[in-house]
């Protein structure tokens, strides 16, 4: 029998901001396929950009639950024609981007119950939810709902020390408050309320999926401790909110079995699992295996930074997250909205619309870029709370540009810069023997790299793939088949190849840095003072 025909996989997906992703990875935990569906290329009717709807008042940004129905419909149809062996899949498991919200209208689970073969989901589904665009993470437009809720558990760190966060604008809780306001009559018309993970989870498995702990936990409503949802914070939202949620579960959990639908139109086999799907940040500290001392950078649509964290210390900046694989464990995370899009914008600015060509300019000019820092936000930034261009010459004197290749160093300096400056200011140090484990689409990018190890003044390494979420996903699967929070991930995990180095600090890097860090740092202050938004 061909090699092939013999193996068994998991599959891992990743339900991101801008495609929906797949990988499969064998009991040798050897990734052997990947695939995606891009939202605005390949599913061009929904209008996205960047596979979102940025509305007229810029705060509000949502994305059509029918688009990611349709993205399913559309890689499983692209497996099928490369000849993918379904039969073989063990167990599935899955990401989503983070705090988006999926609302299912009453009756929804009839029809995931009962769906036919025949037919595609996204024409099976259509009439299943109670809002149709989404609000995602990108959406900004609930400070007045974050307000309420802090003032209703006893201010901004009482809510931090529950829920892991302040209230967060993008954060699921908010966005649920404001839908109940704004929308009365779809709050009450939903019997259900998904994350995007547990959405994705809910369709392999033709019926809800829980929430799990990890990506339940960027919503501001759950209590990270006890792992179970906030009274206080659930009151503060909408009403009859915790039967619309259901209860959270382990991240490792499996859920249940895969729906007949696939098994009838696909070929899988009837005792597939399915393990809870989760955040994909969460997913990434899996994929990249990450451990403590090590930093996560990812450079996806949104940047982020995670951590691993044993016990849990809320602050007024940054996230808590109960960790994905243990869940006596916590991570850390900061996010940063301006990430790939703001980098793409300024490629095209500058260079041409090439990645080539910009990377040529991070390579041509020096560490440092002759003391000119910039600050490039071109959406309202989550961390820290600044919008706008704001760029400075060596003499701390504000200008208004700067050639195309000083340009293209001062906003990856400036990202990386903002990055360190803010995860010290969560009690990180780079130690000797710190690891910096870098994913996501930018990854991919050897210059970008560079100046990250620069910056940081550590190694930075990646995994075969930049599509950690995913692999991350398919490590989970395996996680949970195993049994679970009975094993530990890391022993589940131990044929799993080792990260590879891809730079390591430039001579010199510290002490250019050590210099220009405090100045970063000295100038967002100052840009955030003079638009009224310093934290007290
Ligand atoms: N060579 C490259 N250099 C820099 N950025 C890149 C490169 N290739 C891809 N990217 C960026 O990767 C982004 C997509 O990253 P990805 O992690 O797949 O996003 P998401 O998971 O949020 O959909 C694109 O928006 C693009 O800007
Ligand atoms: O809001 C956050 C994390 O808190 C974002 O990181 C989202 O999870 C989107 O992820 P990507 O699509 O950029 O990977």
């Amino acid at each position: 029998m061909e090699e092939s025909a013999v193996r068994r996989c998991c599959l891992g997906w990743d339900f991101s901001t801008q495609q929906v992703k797949v990988v499969a990875v064998d009991s040798e935990l050897n990734v052997y396929y990947e695939d995606s569906v891009h939202f605005d290329r390949d599913l061009p009717e929904f209008g996205t950009q960047g596979g979102v709807h940025v509305h007229k008042d810029r705060l509000t940004v949502t994305s059509p639950v029918l688009m990611w129905v349709q993205a399913l419909d559309l890689i499983l149809e692209k497996m099928k024609a490369s000849g993918f062996d379904f039969s073989q899949v063990l167990a599935l498991s899955g990401a989503g981007q983070q705090h988006g919200s999926v609302y299912w209208k009453a009756g929804a689970s009839q029809a995931l119950m009962s769906l036919s073969p025949a037919l595609p989901l996204h024409q099976q589904l259509q009439a299943c939810f109670s809002i149709n665009d989404c609000p995602i993470w990108m959406d900004s437009s609930t400070t007045a709902q974050c307000r309420l809720l802090e003032a209703a558990v006893g201010g901004a760190q009482a809510l931090s020390c529950l829920t892991g966060s302040r209230a967060y604008e993008r954060f699921t809780g908010n966005q649920i408050a404001k839908v109940f306001q704004q929308n009365p009559e779809a709050y009450s018309d939903t019997e259900r309320i998904s994350l995007v993970s547990s959405f994705a989870a809910s369709l392999f498995l033709g019926s809800y999926s829980p929430i799990d702990y990890s990506d339940g936990s960027g919503m501001n409503l759950l209590h990270i401790q006890e792992k179970v949802w906030s009274q206080a914070c659930l009151a503060a939202c909408a009403p009859h909110l915790e039967e619309k949620l259901g209860s959270p579960v382990p991240s490792c959990s499996v859920v249940g079995a895969i729906s007949s639908y696939y098994i009838q139109r696909y070929g899988f086999a009837p005792g597939c699992k399915v393990v809870a799907f989760t955040g994909d940040n969460p997913a990434s500290l899996a994929g990249m295996r990450l451990e403590e001392g090590d930093i996560a950078v990812s450079l996806g649509t949104s940047d982020t930074l995670f951590l691993w964290l044993q016990e849990p210390i809320p602050a007024l900046e940054g996230h808590i997250f109960c960790n994905p694989v243990d869940s006596q464990h916590y991570m850390a995370l900061l996010c940063f909205k301006n990430g790939s899009l703001m980098r793409e914008k300024i490629r095209d600015d500058s260079a041409s619309c090439s990645w080539s060509e910009f990377s040529k300019a991070l390579r041509s000019t020096e560490m440092g870029n002759s003391g000119n820092l910039g600050f490039y936000f071109d959406v309202m930034e989550i961390t820290p709370e600044i919008i706008g261009y704001h760029r400075f010459n060596a003499e701390n004197v504000e200008v208004s540009a700067f050639p195309g290749d000083v340009e293209i160093r001062a906003l990856i300096e400036g990202q990386f810069m903002a990055k360190r400056i803010h995860a010290e200011g969560l009690g990180y140090r780079v130690m000797p023997k710190t690891k910096i484990l870098a994913t996501g689409g930018a990854s991919h990018n050897r210059d970008i790299l560079q100046v990250l190890a620069d910056v940081f003044g550590a190694p930075v390494y990646v995994i075969d793939t930049a599509n950690s979420a995913c692999v991350g996903s398919a490590y989970r699967a395996f996680h949970g088949l195993a049994g679970g929070t009975d094993v530990a991930f890391s022993e589940a995990m131990k044929l799993a190849p080792d990260p590879s180095l891809a730079a390591t600090p430039s001579p010199g890097a510290s002490q250019v840095y050590e210099a220009l860090l405090p100045r970063y740092a000295e100038l967002e202050q100052r840009i955030l003072s003079q638009s009224g938004r310093a934290l007290e």
